[in-house]
């Protein structure tokens, strides 16, 4: 079987598309601009490439984009109170803190200092229990954009079975926590599982979130199953920088019904649902219907 590419890129146009749409009614029919507030501390460059991204992302739907980038070594109490500053902004809907943080700033902290309503990355405890309990939520964007992908490649998909390779807080949790809310039957596999390549073997379904390049070879893949590679791995092949997944592409794809591909696959997602979720929470924040099709 060869599989078909499932156009990360493309559906994620789609959806920014359809949030352009969403801003517009909010400007001409309420006056009200979504905006969203990224921070950044420190100088990561991969992180300083997907901030620059997104904020360029944000404008293009016609939302505002707040860049605050702050140094590496800002202190805990700064950060926090540029936080507060932000949640009692009217201007600001969504707030993005973007990780990893340096060493000295507990992230848990941080992140929960958030205003729920604002986190449009889904991550503050009261999301992350919303979600577990199948409550209205910010859902998380990396999972949303997967989600999205699998429910528009398959229809429905209840009953399946689907393994994510990953447990993190930001990917693999949250990941099987939406596929047991489409009636997926989950197993969260990760460094721990004893004999990966039988329980992948089982999946219908296998999202792979593990940070290690190229990790899952074609032979731990059922025939016909689909394969949502989550990994960003930077290589060097042949002496020049390759971007890779956590999923070897080329014997996943000879043996798996759909795959996405990297680049093109869930990074352009995650951003696209970045901007819904900031859509969505300014629709909320101002007591107006959400827009639909939008979120999990
Ligand atoms: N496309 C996008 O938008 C995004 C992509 N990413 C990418 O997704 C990947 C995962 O990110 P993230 O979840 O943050 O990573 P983390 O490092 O936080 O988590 C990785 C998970 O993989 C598991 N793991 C590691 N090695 C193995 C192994 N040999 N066998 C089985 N499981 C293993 C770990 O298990 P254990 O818990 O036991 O240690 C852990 O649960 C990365 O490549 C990252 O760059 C991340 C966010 C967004
Ligand atoms: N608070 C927070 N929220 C996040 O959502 C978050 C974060 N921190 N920290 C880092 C990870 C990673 N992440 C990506 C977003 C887009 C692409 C993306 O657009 N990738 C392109 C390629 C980009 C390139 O060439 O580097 C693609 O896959 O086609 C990748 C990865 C969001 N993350």
């Amino acid at each position: 079987m060869t599989a078909e590419i499932i156009d990360g890129k493309a559906f994620a146009a789609k959806v920014r598309e359809k949030v352009a749409g969403h801003v517009d009614r909010l400007k001409d029919e309420h006056g009200i601009t979504p905006g969203l507030a990224v921070v950044l501390v420190g100088e990561d460059p991969a992180s300083q490439v997907y901030v620059r991204s997104k904020g360029k992302q944000t404008v293009e739907v016609g939302m505002n984009s707040y860049e605050h980038k702050l140094e590496a070594d800002t202190s805990e109490e700064d950060l926090l109170a540029l936080i507060d500053q932000l949640n009692n902004d009217k201007d600001v809907h969504g707030i993005l803190v973007q990780l990893p943080l340096p060493d000295h700033l507990d992230s848990d902290l941080v992140i929960n200092s958030i205003d729920p309503a604002k986190d449009v990355d889904g991550f503050h405890i009261s999301n992350v229990g919303l979600l577990g309990t199948g409550q209205k939520s910010m859902v998380p964007c990396t999972p949303l954009g997967c989600l999205m992908m699998l429910r528009e490649h398959h229809g429905s998909l209840s009953g399946m079975d689907a393994v994510v390779v990953g447990r993190s807080n930001i990917v693999g949790k949250p990941m099987a926590q939406l596929l047991l809310g489409d009636s997926c039957t989950v197993t969260i596999a990760h460094s721990r599982t004893k004999d990966l390549p039988e329980v992948v073997r089982r999946a219908d379904i296998v999202v792979a979130a593990v940070g290690r390049p190229e990790m899952v070879p074609g032979d731990w893949i059922k025939e016909g199953a689909t394969v949502i590679d989550v990994g960003i791995n930077r290589v060097e092949r042949d002496g020049k920088n390759k971007l890779v997944g956590d999923a070897d592409y080329e014997s996943c794809a000879a043996r798996a019904g759909a795959i996405t591909p990297v680049p093109g696959g869930v990074g352009p997602m995650t951003i696209a649902c970045l901007l819904a979720n900031t859509v969505t929470a300014c629709c909320r924040a101002n007591g107006l219907s959400e827009p639909e099709g939008l979120t999990a």
